[in-house]
């Protein structure tokens, strides 16, 4: 879907993953087009307007995520989730804030790039095939050396024998035929010895969390700069060699600066960064977490009003991109936060408590419904399951009741129950011999109801 889509169309593709939560899809599809409205303006006026930024109030797991991660899927944009908490669990010296926009930065470059590959795959493969061509009709040939270093510039050829001539000749005969086997895919268990890269583990990735970030950031740079790149021999069949090495010729043909410049400019144009439990950095409660957690708020206000960030990649401006912040307020209200953040967050939306009802149309509807998935993975080994809808409405059943009963997880109740409920089927499943099995409202009861009526058992198992 382009980025021209009208709030409405936006609101239909939402719809196909998400049930309900009508008021917060439309705000998301306005947020949206208002993006491209922006991109049809004068610079000047353009660069006046920023992006309103949206607050979305609701219950954990009634889809707040869910809908803004699907909406940059949508529309290609750059998406990267936080947890607001996280920056504070070390104190004062929690996560730096700025990392969001990094994680974002580093999706955005991971997206681009993949589109770069996909773009120059046919090359690639070709390539790739080459290779495969040349590792398995080696060349025969010694490398000719050059008596002085002059006969290169008057490209000057060393003699040749006829002996030389002959067996060029047929290398060149053998390669054709290999070349044509490969096209034809007759080779394709044939083992080949590729060499590959290993990956080096970075002190970037060991950094990640302790705070120094940016410091481990630089110091990646220079150590890969140092540390000579390790290469290992690996045996394999041509068809996985052809992916791999596919894969490698693939990094050869794309530009990486360009890569990186395009990221950055994706990133600040249409990246979303969803910062969830934004309610937990109120902390009206405890005095003492108080100012640390105020403190967390004003580290996040200034990228969201619009700063630059210091990447790996290069600078990267915050201003234009898309802010939803996400949390309960079951203890504080949005009126807790201070009141520059408030400001920020002009667009309010709340997320409804799901229902028996919507649990029903969650488990059936959406496109990756839950029923759908566990009956397509039961149907690898042959069986065909299906439910009844007594079936399905006690199963939305049972996880309201839950939810009343222990902590409302909302829909992520379906997934522990939709695992309980067909465990035993899971196990079993390769040894069952039946080709349809059809699960009923007592099938669900003779599996869970024990479960459900104890509420100690249940806190553990659903
Ligand atoms: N309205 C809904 N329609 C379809 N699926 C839903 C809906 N609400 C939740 N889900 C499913 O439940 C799971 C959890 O949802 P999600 O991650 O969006 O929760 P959340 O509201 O963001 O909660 P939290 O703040 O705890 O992260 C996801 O797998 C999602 O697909």
């Amino acid at each position: 879907m382009s980025t021209k889509a009208t709030p409405k169309q936006i609101v239909e593709q939402l719809n196909r993953y998400i049930i309900g939560q009508s008021d917060a899809k439309k705000a998301l599809a306005v947020a949206l087009r208002n993006r491209y409205r922006r991109m049809k303006l004068s610079d000047d006026m353009r660069d006046e307007i920023v992006p309103k930024n949206i607050l979305m109030i609701g219950p954990t797991g009634v889809g707040k995520t869910e809908l803004a991660r699907r909406l940059a899927k949508l529309v290609g944009a750059p998406f990267t989730k936080v947890e607001a908490t996280k920056f504070t669990e070390v104190g004062y010296v929690g996560r730096d804030v700025e990392s969001m926009v990094r994680d974002l930065v580093d999706t955005s470059v991971r997206m681009v790039r993949e589109e770069k590959m996909l773009e120059v795959q046919t090359q690639a493969r070709e390539s790739a095939n080459q290779r495969l061509v040349e590792l398995l009709v080696p060349s025969k040939k010694k490398q000719t050396q050059m008596k002085n270093p002059l006969e290169m510039f008057f490209n000057q050829q060393p003699d040749q024998t006829d002996d030389d001539n002959e067996e060029e000749a047929d290398q060149a005969d053998r390669r054709r035929r290999v070349k044509e086997q490969l096209e034809q895919g007759q080779l394709e268990e044939q083992i080949v010895s590729i060499e590959v890269e290993e990956q080096q583990s970075s002190m970037f990735d060991m950094l990640q969390g302790s705070g120094m970030e940016q410091m481990g950031m630089n110091m990646q740079d220079a150590f890969s700069q140092l540390m000579p790149k390790k290469s290992k021999k690996r045996k394999l069949p041509v068809k996985e060699a052809r992916e791999v090495l596919t894969q490698v010729e693939a990094e050869k043909l794309i530009d990486m600066d360009e890569v990186h410049q395009l990221a950055i400019e994706q990133a600040e144009q249409s990246g979303i960064i969803f910062i969830d439990e934004i309610d937990k950095v109120c902390g009206k409660d405890e005095k003492q977490a108080n100012v640390s957690r105020e403190g967390v708020q004003r580290d996040i206000l200034p990228i969201v009003e619009g700063s630059t960030i210091v990447t790996k990649y290069g600078s990267v401006k915050t201003d234009y991109m898309l802010f939803i912040a996400a949390g309960a307020f079951h203890m504080a209200k949005p009126s807790d936060l201070i009141p520059e953040l408030q400001g920020r967050f002009p667009i309010r939306v709340e997320l409804n408590k799901l229902l028996i009802e919507d649990f029903v149309n969650i488990l059936t509807e959406p496109s990756n419904a839950i029923i759908k998935q566990y009956t397509a993975l039961l149907e690898t080994e042959g069986i065909k399951v299906t439910f009844t809808d007594e079936a399905i409405y006690r199963i939305a059943e049972i996880a309201y009741e839950v939810n009343q009963e222990t902590d409302n997880i909302g829909a992520r109740r379906l997934h522990t129950i939709m695992e309980k409920l067909l465990e035993d089927l899971s196990f079993e499943a390769p040894e069952i011999m039946m080709e349809t099995i059809e699960i009923t409202k007592n099938y669900v009861d003779e599996k869970l109801s024990t479960i459900v009526k104890n509420k100690d058992l249940s806190e553990y198992i659903l």
